[in-house]
């Protein structure tokens, strides 16, 4: 069921406290695919009320044109959370509900995590990403919120949110769905033809060939293949192909043993921006 009010979503949770019943949160931003049913599937796991968030929160992007055409379709949302998922509440606020007046982000110091990549690239976002989860978590009191692996950086920022905030939620890391060419889902891709879609299979292709010359190549030979894969295809611009350690999310040019690492990547299509990233050893 549909709640835009605040007062009204404290209303039915109450319902599901009395009940004792676990609360798992899902924020999204609109636009359902199979990703995000994915992460509704795991909170309906372990959690007896599940809330979805769609709201496309204004603070965490740093490019206007990205925020005006993010793909927005409510009614298609509802009516596909409504056929797998009939118990799911839907907190669908407007930007006044959640921001009053005041749109803006609060800063928060989440250390080495944000100082490259998404936080280096989209300056501001991640600042905006934990303004809206720290408000989302204030008003639900989820006892689990669930985050694709897809925006890795972000699961590792909440994750980092709820240390700084010391809120009592458990974060739940859930794995990334593709497309059989191995394309990440994502609502930015609906802003793609069908042979971007087919193209943009290259951005996996690139990771996976990361992943596969790990062992026996230096980091200096990985970037230099990717760099090839992604000229042969001159309408695609890759902004970042980057190897860095889970930990501190500081990209590397040097593998040290017994440290588990990931390869992220950010590419442009036109002017339509996707990311993705993969486990290299572990
Ligand atoms: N392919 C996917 N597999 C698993 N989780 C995903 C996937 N795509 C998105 N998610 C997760 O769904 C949640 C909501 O993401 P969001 O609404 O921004 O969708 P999105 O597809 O990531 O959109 P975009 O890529 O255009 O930003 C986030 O936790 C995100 O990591
Ligand atoms: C977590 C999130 C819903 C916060 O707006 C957004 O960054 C997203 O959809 O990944
Ligand atoms: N899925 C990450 C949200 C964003 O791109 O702003």
């Amino acid at each position: 069921m549909l709640v835009n009010q605040t007062s009204k979503l404290q209303t039915k949770l109450k319902k599901a406290v009395n009940k004792q019943q676990k609360v798992g949160l899902v924020p999204t931003m609109g636009a359902l695919h199979s990703g995000h049913l994915a992460l509704i599937g795991e909170a309906q796991k372990i959690c007896e009320q599940v809330v979805v968030s769609i709201f496309v929160n204004p603070t965490q992007f740093n490019n206007a044109s990205d925020l005006e055409k993010y793909p927005r379709n409510l009614e298609q949302d509802l009516a596909q959370i409504q056929s797998s998922y009939p118990n799911v509440i839907v907190f669908a606020p407007e930007v006044s509900e959640i921001y009053g007046k005041n749109v803006a982000a609060e800063e928060f110091d989440f250390g080495s995590i944000t100082t490259f990549m998404e936080g280096e690239y989209r300056a501001g976002h991640f600042n905006g990403v934990g303004t809206i989860i720290k408000r989302l978590f204030n008003l639900v009191k989820p006892d689990f919120a669930f985050f694709g692996e897809k925006d890795f950086q972000q699961l590792r920022v909440i994750q980092k949110l709820v240390e700084i905030t010391e809120q009592p939620v458990k974060v739940v890391g859930c794995a990334t769905q593709r497309e059989v060419n191995g394309l990440a889902k994502s609502s930015r891709n609906q802003r793609l033809t069908e042979e971007q879609k087919e193209k943009a299979a290259i951005i996996y292709q690139a990771l996976e060939t990361a992943k596969n010359k790990f062992n026996q190549s230096s980091i200096a030979e990985i970037k230099t293949e990717i760099k090839g894969i992604f000229e042969a295809y001159p309408e695609f611009e890759l902004e970042y192909f980057e190897i860095a350690d889970v930990k501190h999310l500081v990209p590397t040019e040097t593998k040290q043993t017994n440290t588990p690492y990931r390869a992220f990547i950010a590419a442009f299509v036109n002017e339509v921006r996707l990311i993705d990233n993969i486990a290299l050893n572990y």
